[in-house]
């Protein structure tokens, strides 16, 4: 009897990141609760796999997959703006500060291809007491597709480990 393989299952997602990256592991620093974007590596909606640059930078690859469509064979801008959210607020956390977004606001520049793996960028640019700057962008190669500016407020204490 065939078995059947779904488009995603059959889809060989490279999420590797740079020769000159290290996996950041995301839960051992906030704990599992960011199921919402990063929570389901196999699944049809997003795959994520998050890394530090070599300037300790949060970077990750995130494959759109077909279940965050939203124009039609691209990704819905929700969808992008939620791998914003996850991955700007995360940035913040991993400089040290244990944050919320307040204030996530996206430029999408390009349509984003269906099954695309991207690369998320971000940088903590300034820091204003309670008040930590994040900038971030996603893009592959050359493409840029969103560009964001995400204003994170913090709300505690900073965790001790900031792990890599
Ligand atoms: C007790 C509940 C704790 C809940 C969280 C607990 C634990 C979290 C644990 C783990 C988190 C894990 C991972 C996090 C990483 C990524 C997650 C994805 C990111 C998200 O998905 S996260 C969810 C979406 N996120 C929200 O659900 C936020 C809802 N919101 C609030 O919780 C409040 O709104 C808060 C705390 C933001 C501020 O409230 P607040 O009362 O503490 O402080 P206040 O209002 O005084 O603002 C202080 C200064 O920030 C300025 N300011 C504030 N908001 C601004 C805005 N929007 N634009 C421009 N400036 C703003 C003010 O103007 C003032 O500036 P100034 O000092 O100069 O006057």
């Amino acid at each position: 009897m065939a078995t059947t393989i779904t488009n995603a299952e059959a889809m060989a997602v490279d999420l590797r990141g740079e020769s000159d990256w290290t996996a950041f592991d995301a839960p051992a620093l906030v704990g599992s609760s960011l199921r919402f974007v990063s929570g389901d590596p196999q699944g049809d909606r997003f795959r994520v796999r998050y890394y530090r640059d070599a300037a300790q930078q949060l970077k990750a690859r995130v494959w759109f997959g077909p279940e965050t469509e939203g124009p039609p064979g691209h990704a819905h801008g929700g969808s992008i703006a939620a791998v914003l959210d996850e991955v700007l607020g995360l940035s913040g956390w991993a400089a040290g500060h244990a944050v919320v977004v307040a204030n996530l606001n996206v430029s999408f520049r390009n349509l984003l291809p269906l099954q695309t793996v991207v690369t998320v960028e971000s940088e903590v640019v300034s820091i204003n007491g309670r008040k930590v700057l994040v900038k971030g962008r996603v893009c592959s190669g050359s493409a840029i597709y969103a560009e964001a500016e995400c204003l994170c407020i913090a709300i505690g204490q900073p965790k001790t480990s900031v792990a890599g």
